[in-house]
């Protein structure tokens, strides 16, 4: 009887549910590595095996480590984040670099305009109050969310989806993005800090790494203003935490809505006491639903490109 194929070897870097890592495993030979101990160890021992590498935006993948894997051809980040895969490196070895784009952009989008009500409309503190017995002449009014100004900072995939949501609450909504996006009827502003200026509320939607590395500092935060908010669900290093936390404490900044932080996995020590900042621990992307999605848009690409094909979202 002839032999089955062998499996290509895949390591993992990013935690995965048993049902992820059975549904991988019918594809591939798991080498499952991810905490930081577990991941030098694991590569290691299987250098001369792994040809494929399946990692997430905060975890990466490092120049060091590609070099210690001489058989590897395809690293895939799970989600749409890849700031931490040095693709230059990857690059350079010809190795195919693949991403998750638009397979969580929705759940995103949802936990983006969630966290701008929650944050304008002070819902989690209006929580707080009830529950120590206070009703609402007590309290000052949240203001309306509707009507108002939007400016959305990085117009891609998820930019539109939050422009989208947004739309249905009847919002103005301007952006800055690196590029004019012409396909959309919104305005354009050149600069973060004109876009401040105009907006009642900012939604960052970038992706991370150098090149967006603090874009959101004091002088965009006073543009912004006191009754301006701001929600950040795409990566804590585009805005600096120091400037932000100051700017809340001084009422220079209404409310701030957060997922990512700089201090990651750490939680933002300088924001935990802050009454208007609503915080959730980088969970925008990550549903049930969008799990599966980006899981299959992964077993697509790694056909594809087992099979001689391109991968469908090459980075
Ligand atoms: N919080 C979460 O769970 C979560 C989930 C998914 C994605 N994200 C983050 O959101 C990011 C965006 O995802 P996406 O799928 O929309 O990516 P995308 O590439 O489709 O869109 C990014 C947009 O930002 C723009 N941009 C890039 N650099 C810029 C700069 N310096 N100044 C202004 N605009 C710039 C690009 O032109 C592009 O339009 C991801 O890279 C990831 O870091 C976070
Ligand atoms: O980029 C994403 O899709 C999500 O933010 C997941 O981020 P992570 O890759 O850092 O978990």
């Amino acid at each position: 009887m002839p032999r089955p194929p062998m499996l290509p070897t895949l390591l993992i870097l990013n935690p995965l549910s048993d049902q992820g890592l059975q549904r991988i495993g019918q594809d591939f030979q798991i080498v499952y590595a991810p905490t930081a101990e577990q991941r030098g160890a694991a590569i290691a021992s299987h250098a001369d095996a792994i040809r494929a590498v399946l990692t997430i935006g905060s975890i990466g993948l490092h120049a060091n480590e590609i070099a210690a894997l001489p058989k590897l051809e395809l690293v895939c980040a799970l989600g749409a984040g890849f700031e931490n895969i040095d693709v230059a490196a990857a690059r350079e070895r010809g190795i195919t670099v693949s991403n998750g784009a638009g397979t969580n952009d929705a759940c995103v989008a949802d936990h983006a305009m969630g966290l701008l009500l929650a944050t304008v409309r002070g819902i989690p503190q209006l929580g707080v109050a009830l529950h120590q017995g206070i009703w609402r002449d007590a309290l000052p009014l949240p203001p309306s969310v509707s009507g108002k100004r939007l400016g959305i900072i990085g117009l891609g995939t998820i930019g539109k989806q939050i422009a989208r949501r947004a739309a249905g609450f009847d919002m103005t909504i301007g952006y800055h993005n690196r590029s004019v996006r012409s396909e959309t009827p919104f305005a354009y502003f050149a600069s973060v800090l004109e876009l401040a200026q105009w907006a009642d509320f900012l939604v960052v939607a970038t992706p991370g790494g150098a090149a967006t590395r603090h874009l959101i500092n004091r002088p965009v935060l006073d543009a912004l203003g006191p009754q301006g908010f701001i929600v950040n669900i795409a990566r804590g290093s585009v805005i600096d935490t120091a400037a932000l936390a100051l700017a809340l404490r001084e009422g220079r900044v209404a409310g701030a809505g957060l997922d990512v932080y700089e201090s990651e996995p750490l939680p933002p020590a300088e924001l935990l006491d802050l009454p208007n900042a609503v915080l959730t621990p980088h969970v925008a992307g990550w549903s049930p639903e969008s799990v599966a999605e980006t899981v299959r848009l992964f077993l697509e690409n790694a056909r594809r490109h087992f099979s001689g094909q391109a991968v469908l979202t090459p980075i």
